[in-house]
């Protein structure tokens, strides 16, 4: 029987690629490029989009694959589909919840601890001996012992809690819901019900909301004054939580000490934008769930979803609105 065909670019050298006998033990896999080339042959063909990122998904795409049964997203972000215009077509959307909560976790550990303790600049200073001055610029900040404020307590925050908890540190959190007393405690977490009183405490503020209407630019001018001159901010959600303006002015004016972020708008930042030329900033290209183990399983996930979706069953993460 010939296999259902999806769209879906796993690049020749892209991390996916890794994982393209997984899709294809089920899939014919079309890339985007050889879409473009032979769209009349393939337009009804195609039964399922793979996507991580893009392509952008609108109503003129939509309306080329008169089969489409449904999109699925690599990762839980899901702010860049427009959802009901997509289930407008009778589309499903699917994501990929939980898998990706450790490896984002973890990556929001690595931000704190590389810029607190200067890995990047020491890793440079190994490499290119390009500060005569390295004892000074590589003295970094404990972290054990120090308060992070977590703004957004879900799977991931949470996780980032329990990480945080290891390395003694006070935790304070912000979300639009108070976790139980009893999770509360799991984690040794305080709740805030104020943004601004975590933002004046927290030696490290960990941004872990969702990207929403409410969400953009929740950290902006205000609250970066807000932080402690000696506060770091760390971005692992998306770019758009932070104002990046505000951000680098707050960091040209010394408002606060440090940013480390793995994302940011757009991801990646051109060459000469402000925020790549601060020694104290740390910028990654969105890289958060990059692990081989993460990635094989989301990418397993995805193909779960879809052959659940194809077969016209409940497919175990739909996204609905
Ligand atoms: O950014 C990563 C995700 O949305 O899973």
């Amino acid at each position: 029987m010939e296999k259902p065909y999806i769209l879906a670019d796993i690049g020749e050298k892209g991390i996916y690629h890794c994982f393209a006998p997984c899709i294809e033990k089920h899939f014919t896999t079309i890339s985007y490029q050889n879409f473009a080339q032979k769209r009349e042959n393939l337009a009804d063909k195609i039964q399922a989009v793979f996507i991580w990122g893009g392509p952008i998904i609108d109503h003129s795409f939509l309306q080329s694959l008169p089969n489409l049964k449904v999109v699925v997203n690599g990762g839980v972000g899901v702010d860049h589909l427009d959802i009901p215009l997509i289930n407008s077509f009778e589309v499903k959307v699917c994501n990929t919840p939980h898998v990706v909560d450790n490896a984002t976790a973890d990556m929001g550990m690595s931000l704190m601890l590389a810029s607190a303790r200067k890995i990047v600049q020491g890793h440079n200073f190994s490499k290119y001996h390009e500060s005569e001055r390295l004892l000074e610029s590589s003295l970094g900040n404990d972290v054990s012992g120090a308060t992070l404020g977590i703004i957004g307590m879900g799977r991931i925050g949470y996780k980032v809690a329990k990480r945080a908890q290891g390395f003694d540190m006070k935790i304070l959190y912000h979300n639009r819901n108070r976790r139980t007393e009893e999770e509360e405690k799991v984690v040794g977490a305080v709740y805030c019900e104020k943004m601004e009183e975590l933002l004046r405490k927290s030696d490290f503020v960990m941004v872990v909301v969702n990207l929403s209407p409410q969400t953009q630019k929740l950290i902006g001018a205000k609250e970066l004054a807000m932080m402690k001159p000696s506060g770091t901010l760390i971005n692992i959600s998306r770019g758009l939580v932070v104002d990046q303006d505000a951000l680098v002015d707050a960091l040209q004016r010394k408002i606060i000490k440090a940013a480390a972020l793995d994302v940011t708008y757009p991801e990646p930042l051109p060459r000469d934008h402000p925020l790549l030329s601060f020694p104290n900033v740390i910028v990654l290209p969105h890289m958060g769930t990059h692990t081989v183990e993460t990635t094989r399983v989301m990418v397993e996930r995805m193909v779960t979803n879809a052959l659940a979706a194809l077969k016209g069953e409940q497919p175990p993460d739909e996204v609905k609105i």
